[in-house]
């Protein structure tokens, strides 16, 4: 066993702070919140039973603005709900919601962002300009969620190669990447472009 594996088996299990049902238009799923050292809060939403063979599985970074505010500058809501919608359709399956607010920066900084990609930057650009990193997110957490979760064998639903390497480094086997694209729309075709040429998305652009 590699030495990642050991420091994330290591490493405390997250407080599960409460748990209770979650009805969806998607499905009825089961929620567990979850407390970090840091105080942060981070959802996991559950359906079916996950043992056996590996399920499927959605690691999605906290975006306030597409998942719950119907932003078109981006594709966070679109993937969300075609996550929810697959797991509801395989009848089993995990999302974690992770508190990892505009890939690391938190809501006001992201914003911030937004304006300079206004001006004329695009996503990587306006981070840079802030004094950021392109993407500043790490995936210790979701390592210990999954540990927690008994899940080491997963089928990880991503467009993002940096995410798919981060699990696999710390244990994860992922056994196959289903791809979660959608939501294209005219605000979010430059950052769309973006990120497929800057951060190595797997995407189909036009
Ligand atoms: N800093 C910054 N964060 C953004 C921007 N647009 C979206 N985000 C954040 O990016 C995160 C989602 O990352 P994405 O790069 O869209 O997707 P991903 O999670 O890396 O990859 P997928 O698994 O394919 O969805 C969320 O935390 C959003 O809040 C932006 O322009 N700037
Ligand atoms: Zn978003």
């Amino acid at each position: 066993m590699s030495r990642p594996v050991l420091s994330k088996l290591a490493s405390p299990p997250l407080q599960l702070i409460a748990e209770s049902r979650l009805p969806t238009p998607y499905a009825e799923f089961r929620i567990a919140v979850y407390k970090a050292e840091d105080g942060k809060e981070h959802v996991v939403l559950a359906l079916g039973d996950l043992a056996g063979d590996p399920p499927l599985v959605r690691v999605h970074s906290e975006c306030l603005t597409g998942d719950a505010l119907f932003s078109l500058r981006c594709d966070c809501g679109a993937q969300l709900q075609a996550a929810m919608q697959r797991i509801a359709e395989a009848g089993r399956g995990v999302i974690l919601y992770l508190r990892q607010e505009g890939r690391g920066i938190g809501l006001g900084n992201k914003i911030r962002a937004y304006a300079l990609q206004d001006q004329g930057a695009d996503t990587v650009e306006a981070n840079h300009q802030l004094g950021f990193p392109a993407d500043a997110r790490e995936y210790g957490l979701a390592v210990r969620l999954l540990h927690q979760l008994g899940l080491r064998r997963i089928r990880l639903m991503t467009n993002n190669p940096r995410k798919l390497d981060a699990l696999r480094a710390d244990g994860i086997e992922i056994i196959e990447r289903v791809a979660l694209e959608g939501g294209r729309n005219p605000h979010n075709e430059k950052y769309l472009a973006a990120k497929a040429a800057k951060l190595g998305h797997w995407l189909t652009l036009p």
